[in-house]
């Protein structure tokens, strides 16, 4: 993992992915970029108005494009909590980075999102956050190279865990 220079956060939303990534890129000096960013600015829509209208499997396509063709080195990249759906993204991910998985419970996660129904989750209508939470944490296990337990933790120390899990492998 030593020559591999990104990090790349995985995890349910609200796990902190986006918050405790720019922490990381601060203390690590390292370039930070957030992927569901990048989906807005070139679709042009905010996340919630992709699964609005054109309904969560879009997002997921959407998502895959993006970080299928992300290029950086030496980046923090918090994805969104749905990038586990793609095998061919993930694959391209791990080729230049340490993927840590940000393990948190569904009720801190709970605590964390409040309404989900508004925050652009790509899931089948149909599907409750417990179903969906089961479905997720087995693709977040099978892709992770590092999990680390967010749960209790303040963002800072999320941040301290990660460094030092990696400073382990690195
Ligand atoms: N360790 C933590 N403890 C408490 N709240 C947290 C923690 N990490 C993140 N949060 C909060 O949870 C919410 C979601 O965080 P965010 O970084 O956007 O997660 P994600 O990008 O994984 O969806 C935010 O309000 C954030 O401040
Ligand atoms: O888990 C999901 O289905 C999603 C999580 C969001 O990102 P966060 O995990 O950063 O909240 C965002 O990618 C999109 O709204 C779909
Ligand atoms: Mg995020």
């Amino acid at each position: 993992m030593a020559d591999k220079s990104n990090i790349v956060l995985i995890g349910m939303p609200g796990s902190g992915k986006s918050t405790v990534g720019v922490l990381l890129a601060k203390a690590s000096g390292k370039g930070f970029v957030d992927t569901d960013l990048l989906i807005q600015s070139s679709t042009g829509c905010t996340l919630q108005q992709i699964v609005n209208t054109r309904g969560y499997e879009a997002l997921r396509d959407e998502e895959e494009r993006v970080l299928s063709s992300l290029a950086v080195s030496d980046h923090v990249i918090a994805t969104g909590g749905s990038a586990v759906y793609s095998h061919r993204a993930m694959e391209h991910l791990g080729k230049d980075g340490v993927i840590v998985f940000l393990d948190v419970s569904l009720a801190s996660i709970r605590q964390r999102i409040g309404d989900y129904s508004l925050r652009g989750i790509s899931k089948r209508p149909d599907q409750t956050l417990d179903e969906l939470f089961g479905e997720r944490l087995a693709l977040y296990q099978q892709y992770a190279d590092l999990t680390v337990d967010g749960n209790g933790r303040t963002q800072q120390q999320v941040c301290d865990a990660i460094l030092a899990r990696l400073s382990q492998v690195q």
